[in-house]
């Protein structure tokens, strides 16, 4: 029986120390921090915003000894010389059942199961090793714990009202894989072979066989995407996986894998409820988001796909939100056109770290459960655009 596997409880960035990430995802982005944990080697933060947490780690001292306190809890140590999103925890009801049976289907288990405990009860989890690059995954049952975060870590109170600040986070809406080349399939198979994920179209236009290409082979990417089995009902998670096609790897997909060290989490989708909102509270507080080209919003019948949608183009042209009619309903691999309600709208920040890796993107779904074809090749474009802008 493959695992059932709900939204992720937390996905940890490693980060090199004193870089101030922590005050970025703060000050700019709003997260609350909500419990921390220190040793003299190691600090652990975790920020919150709706059901969304990162946990922030960050190595304080070279570790002197195996010892626990100089390792991170809940996770492994990627070592990073950079900024990276490694871990993608998932709460399942039996990880020792979990572990064992990865274990004999060929998988990495570099932290066994483990209990930890405190006054308010205790967990148990463990680590697998994923095929993708440097990313884990961290099994957790918090069945047995009544605490606000997780055993080990003190609670920080009051840093400051998250209700009503103009920003509406509810939750991880999906994460992004940069494959290395050739690398989608195997992953794909590794996820529901190990996972029990299941493939879903990004849109109408794709096929099963071929994935969804972007560009003209020889420039572009290749995207396949899975959810949990848990998808269906709304509160599984989705994974993006993403292969360069390009030849002469001067795209973002590449820059990715050359500027990460190899592949990796490329970005995480927030969920937003109010998309209009939230991306003018952000960009007053410093966050920075690609602009689509302005050919974006003067294409043909671009402004009355928006206005048919309810929204108005000039707001979302000033801000620079992205919208699609064409990202399907779940409809499994059967998916078919689905009715021009249904829509997304998306925008993508910059590159949180210093180097052109990992970012986030907002997203607001409303109906529609896909991926919008015309706001990937939007980001596409605004991405290649910055980058020659950099060069
Ligand atoms: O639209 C999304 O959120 C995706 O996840 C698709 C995607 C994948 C990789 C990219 O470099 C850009 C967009």
């Amino acid at each position: 029986m493959a695992a059932l596997l709900s939204r992720p409880f937390f996905i940890s960035l490693h980060v090199p120390y004193r870089q101030g990430w922590a005050q970025d995802l703060v000050n700019t982005f709003r997260f609350q921090p909500v419990a921390v944990r220190e040793t003299p080697w190691v600090r652990q933060l975790a920020l919150c915003r709706g059901c969304a947490v990162f946990l922030l780690n960050e190595r304080l001292n070279p570790a002197p000894a195996r010892d626990p306190s100089c390792e991170f809890l809940y996770d492994v140590d990627p070592r990073p010389t950079l900024g990276t999103a490694s871990n993608v925890c998932f709460e399942v009801d039996d990880v020792p059942g979990l572990c064992r049976q990865l274990q004999s289907r060929g998988c990495s288990v570099p932290v066994p199961p483990t209990e930890v405990r405190d006054e308010s009860g205790s967990v148990t989890y463990g680590v697998v090793s994923s095929i993708v690059g440097n990313i884990s995954h961290t099994l957790l049952d918090r069945s047995r714990y009544r605490g606000p975060f997780l055993p080990g870590f003190q609670p920080i109170r009051g840093a400051f009202s998250a209700t009503e600040d103009g920003i509406e986070i509810t939750h991880f809406d999906h994460i992004t894989y940069v494959c290395r080349r050739g690398g989608t399939r195997a992953a794909l198979d590794w996820y529901q072979r190990c996972f029990g994920f299941r493939r879903f179209l990004l849109n109408p236009q794709e096929r099963l066989d071929k994935g969804y290409v972007l560009g003209g082979q020889g420039t572009g990417m290749l995207l396949l995407a899975l959810q949990s089995a848990q998808g269906a009902l709304g509160h599984g998670c989705k994974l993006v996986l993403a292969e360069s096609l390009s030849s002469d790897g001067t795209n973002q997909v590449d820059t990715f894998l050359e500027q990460h060290g190899g592949a990796g989490i490329q970005h995480v989708g927030l969920c937003t409820t109010d998309i209009v909102t939230t991306t003018r509270t952000l960009q007053q507080l410093g966050a920075r988001f690609f602009t689509p080209p302005v050919t974006y919003y003067s294409q043909d019948g671009k402004a009355e796909e928006i206005q048919g949608a309810g929204q108005d183009p000039h707001t979302l042209a000033e801000l620079g939100i992205l919208l699609d009619t064409t990202a399907s309903r779940d409809k499994g691999t059967d998916a078919a056109e689905s009715p021009s309600q249904e829509y997304l709208m998306q925008i993508f920040t910059h590159p949180i770290f210093a180097e052109e890796t990992f970012f986030l993107e907002l997203i607001d779904r409303r109906g529609a459960s896909g991926f919008g074809e015309g706001n990937i090749r939007a980001l596409w474009k605004a991405v290649q655009i910055y980058m020659d802008q950099q060069q």
